[in-house]
């Protein structure tokens, strides 16, 4: 997908919203546990539910790779559901990868061409040459963290080298790489003061934004110190949005979890 169209599904939603689907088996209504695929039943009802609120789905990997083979075919089936149903939305693959160049190329292979994410995310620290085979597919896009949620973000990532910031530098250095047009960048929303700053190395990038709902991050402040022109967000809601109710109305619940936080971003976007 090109930048564009995303902007484009943004401003017709009015909604920059990215769903994150983290699912995990011990936390989905009981009643689907006797499905064939209960992870991709919850998937598929949440997605249903809430197509029309959001611009981007993002499951995060680790939640299919810790069931195995049965994780894997239930994030081959989300992924080809969504491309089929809903070609128009973002899809971003949450694997945080980055290795040595032919290995990086593999992994690129596996998230853009066999599943056909439109993104996906990946960690900075190996540098140039592991990050460029990602850059190198044409309306794919990949998503360097730069300034993470968590806080363990504070062990590195706002460290001075030579009187910089850490992820100042990732974002300085990460412009130079070829096809770096191709790039966005992950700041969590608990770091929204330093968004202004961002800006400034990076000012027409989209940022994926996670840490809204239940990490605490602020979308007023969000939008604040990180919209651009073209909005340039997507902001990032999982357990906040898909685990509203444990009950058999919870893809409905998780539509109205969704709509609070879509409304949120319509009166901001005026
Ligand atoms: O890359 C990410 O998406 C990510 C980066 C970051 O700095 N913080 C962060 O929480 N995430 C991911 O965003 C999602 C946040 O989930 P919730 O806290 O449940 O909304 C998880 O899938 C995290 O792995």
């Amino acid at each position: 997908m090109t930048t564009e169209e995303l902007v484009a599904q943004i401003r017709l939603k009015k909604s920059f919203l990215c769903i994150g689907l983290d699912t995990d088996l011990e936390k989905i209504p009981s009643h689907l546990l006797k499905e064939e695929d209960p992870i991709f039943e919850f998937n598929k009802a949440i997605i249903d539910a809430t197509h029309h609120l959001c611009v981007a789905y993002k499951p995060n990997i680790a939640f299919y790779e810790a069931y195995g083979i049965k994780g894997w075919i239930a994030l081959d089936k989300t992924i080809k559901y969504l491309n089929t149903n809903y070609p128009e939305l973002f899809t971003i693959a949450d694997a945080k990868r980055g290795d040595i160049g032919n290995t990086s190329t593999r992994y690129a292979k596996a998230f853009f061409e066999d599943m056909e994410f439109d993104s996906v995310t990946i960690a900075p620290y190996m540098g140039k040459d592991s990050v460029e085979p990602f850059l190198a597919f044409k309306n794919k896009h990949t998503i360097l963290l730069a300034l993470t949620s968590n806080k363990g973000a504070y062990d590195f990532q706002i460290k001075l080298i030579s009187g910089k910031e850490l992820y100042k530098e990732v974002l300085e250095t990460s412009i130079t790489y070829e096809n770096s047009e191709n790039l966005m960048y992950v700041v969590g929303a608990t770091k929204a003061t330093f968004l202004s700053e961002i800006r400034k190395i990076i000012p027409n990038s989209f940022l994926l934004v996670p840490g809204v709902g239940a990490q605490g991050g602020s979308l007023e402040d969000v939008y604040k110190y990180g919209a651009n022109k073209q909005i340039g967000l997507l902001v990032n809601s999982s357990r906040g949005i898909i685990y509203a109710s444990k009950d058999e109305d919870f893809a409905q619940k998780a539509a109205k979890s969704a709509l609070q936080l879509q409304k949120q971003m319509k009166k901001l976007m005026h």
